[in-house]
């Protein structure tokens, strides 16, 4: 008989086990109150409870140890001299969500070389770079694009994020719903809103769905529903961070009341219009809106603005990278090789302004 599937499935090779992956860097004391204290510190932010601003700051991909490590060291230093008005998340990214193709993110392929994608290795490195992070006191936050990676990296993470081209995506809804962290769920590329709030409301719904259990097995998952889901305005055909935009957001959630009626902004991707140098401008339009009001001028403060994402690296913009041409050992891993982000100069800036005024 002629084989019927599998007909375009060149080869198979298996992975570790969430289990295997966890008992080669197991938690230690101090990862996991890094990870408790901020999910509640985070959570108190968008309950309205604690009202220091959340933001959510770092590279658009990880691309290196030393990057993520040397990145957080600088975020640990920042957060002490802010910490009365603002809680400080580290963007860890793992998995990139592409248009069409290319680098799909260290855990896809930590040699960068297009070849050996060697996934054991990237969520090897993935966790380690964690366990780091967490043990250096850094929250950090990251997008699931993959159950493979939610199965054996979420108990590191203190808030996940579902990406724009994937808010519409019932299976992100479903883990989404049995996550233990919050989770922001993007408006869609094209700036649907409407498509992020059912995304909230399947997400907080108790759900049951097929996942793996620690030891790779294939299980039904009876979730109870994620109360700490919220909104992440990242803008579509146009930008969405204006008042108008913001108030609109708003709206819509007010017409389901058992959602979080808070709001974070990416002042990245659609809100820059990708030019990582107009993020600060952004910035500091949210913040005024936040505030209520700018150099003596009065506007009504908008309180569910909670909190604001940057792309953020140690160096400005973006590197020379041709995927599968540029030998890894060739990139500096200080700056981009998918979106281009502002620098720690102008990152430190930017947040030590806004506390400044928070103030
Ligand atoms: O933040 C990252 C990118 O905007 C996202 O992964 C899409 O990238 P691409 O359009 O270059 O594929
Ligand atoms: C891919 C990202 O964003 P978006 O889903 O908004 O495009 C990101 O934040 O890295």
């Amino acid at each position: 008989m002629k084989k019927t599937y599998d007909l375009n499935v060149l080869k198979r090779t298996s992975i570790i086990t969430p289990d295997q992956l966890r008992e080669e860097f197991p938690m230690t004391e101090k990862a996991t109150r890094t990870v408790l204290d901020s999910r509640q510190e985070i959570k108190a932010i968008l309950d309205g409870k604690d009202q220091r601003l959340l933001i959510i700051t770092g590279p658009c991909s990880i691309i290196s140890h030393r990057q993520a490590v040397r990145y957080g060291e600088l975020l640990a230093e920042l957060q002490e001299k802010v910490k009365p008005t603002i809680k400080l998340v580290m963007r860890v990214y793992f998995e990139k969500p592409r248009t069409n193709v290319g680098f799909k993110g260290l855990i896809s392929d930590p040699h960068i070389d297009k070849q050996t994608f060697d996934i054991d290795e990237g969520l090897r490195k993935a966790r380690k770079i964690l366990m780091d992070l967490n043990e250096m006191g850094v929250a950090c936050g990251t997008e699931i694009l993959s159950q493979t990676a939610a199965e054996r990296l979420s108990g590191l993470i203190a808030w996940a994020c579902i990406g724009a081209r994937t808010t519409e995506s019932q299976n992100h809804r479903e883990w989404a719903s049995a996550f233990s962290m919050p989770v922001g769920f993007k408006n869609g590329t094209d700036g649907n809103l409407g498509t992020a709030i059912n995304a909230l409301l399947a997400a907080s719904t108790p759900q049951v769905f097929i996942g793996n259990d620690p030891f790779g097995v294939t299980s039904r998952v009876f979730s109870s529903g994620n109360k700490y889901c919220h909104i992440v305005l990242r803008g579509g055909k146009r930008p969405n961070y204006d008042p108008v935009s913001i108030s609109e957001a708003c709206e819509m959630l007010a017409n389901h009341p058992s959602l979080l009626q808070s709001v974070i902004v990416d002042c990245s991707h659609k809100n820059s219009g990708k030019d990582y140098r107009k993020q600060g401008e952004v910035f500091n339009h949210v913040l005024i809106q936040r505030i209520g009001h700018t150099n003596g001028i009065h506007i009504k403060p908008n309180k569910a603005i909670c909190g604001m994402m940057l792309e953020s690296n140690i160096e400005a913009g973006k590197q020379a990278f041709v995927y599968g041409e540029t030998r890894k050992e060739d990139l500096n891993p200080f700056i981009s090789i998918t979106d281009a982000c502002i620098g720690w100069d102008e990152t430190e800036e930017i947040i030590l302004t806004a506390h400044r005024q928070l103030k």
